[in-house]
């Protein structure tokens, strides 16, 4: 059993170095192209899926689809939670990251992006960019609706959705794709590699890179990998890690 894991492509606001979050924001052309490249290395690796799951946020969705239509499987169920989105980056959505850590300091600005369980300040309700706001999360409760997260709340609406959605698919042999995001999946895979709440600090993953987890009939993981260039993943890894630096 195996599934695929794919953070979203470059987003317009990850050029930009911006907290993202909840922002809605579009893949930038190197995003459409980092989609583009995945969808085509699938294809050539032989990979085939029935089942994909995505978030609510455009730059997931779209990379989902551009790697669907290269894969030529537009047929295939595509099943969209906000319990697959970012984590809510509160109300640093919308700052430079760099500029936030010359401000507050590099180490504050670290805990905020890395730390387990600090989330970032809250948004106020009547702040515009307040997701009940929004028409897509007219759903979810006020206790749904995020001000702001940590990664250990982000874990805490992931968790169950892979476990009481996800799971039960894989185990009933459904090939599956993930389109999701930074945190998101920094979130499953913290489950699926048994990292601790310190070392999870130290995790980033790169957009647009397919991650592959294989598994036996009990979830346990047998093996995990980044398909593409090694030595370019671990450059692009460190990317992500250093986006707080001027
Ligand atoms: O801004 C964000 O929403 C995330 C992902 O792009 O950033 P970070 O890697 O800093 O958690």
């Amino acid at each position: 059993m195996k599934i695929v894991l794919v953070r979203h492509g470059e987003s317009e606001w990850n050029l930009a170095n911006r907290f993202t979050g909840w922002t809605d924001v579009d893949l930038s052309e190197q995003g459409v192209k980092e989609a583009q490249a995945a969808g085509e290395l699938l294809k050539e690796e032989g990979y085939d899926f029935d089942l994909a799951y995505t978030s609510y946020l455009k730059r997931a969705t779209k990379t989902l689809n551009i790697i669907l239509d290269i894969m030529d499987l537009h047929w295939i169920p595509v099943l969209k939670s906000w319990k697959l989105n970012e984590r809510h980056y509160g109300a640093l959505q919308g700052l430079n990251k760099a500029e936030t850590a010359e401000k507050e300091g590099a180490e504050q600005v670290h805990i905020w992006r890395r730390s387990f369980d600090t989330p970032p300040p809250a948004l106020d309700k009547d702040d515009e960019r307040y997701p009940g706001k929004e028409a897509k999360y007219k759903s979810l409760t006020v206790e749904e609706l995020p001000t702001t997260e940590s990664l250990k709340m982000t874990i805490e609406r992931v968790m169950p959705y892979w476990q009481e959605e996800i799971v039960p698919q894989i185990k009933a042999g459904r090939k599956i794709i993930v389109a999701a995001h930074g945190n998101s999946l920094r979130a499953l895979v913290k489950h699926l590699d048994g990292i601790s709440d310190e070392e999870i600090s130290s995790l980033n993953i790169p957009t647009g890179r397919p991650l592959v987890y294989e598994f036996d009939q009990e979830m346990n993981v047998l093996n995990k990998y980044y398909l593409g260039d090694q030595e370019k993943i671990a450059q692009e890894i460190n990317k992500v890690k250093n986006q707080a630096k001027s």
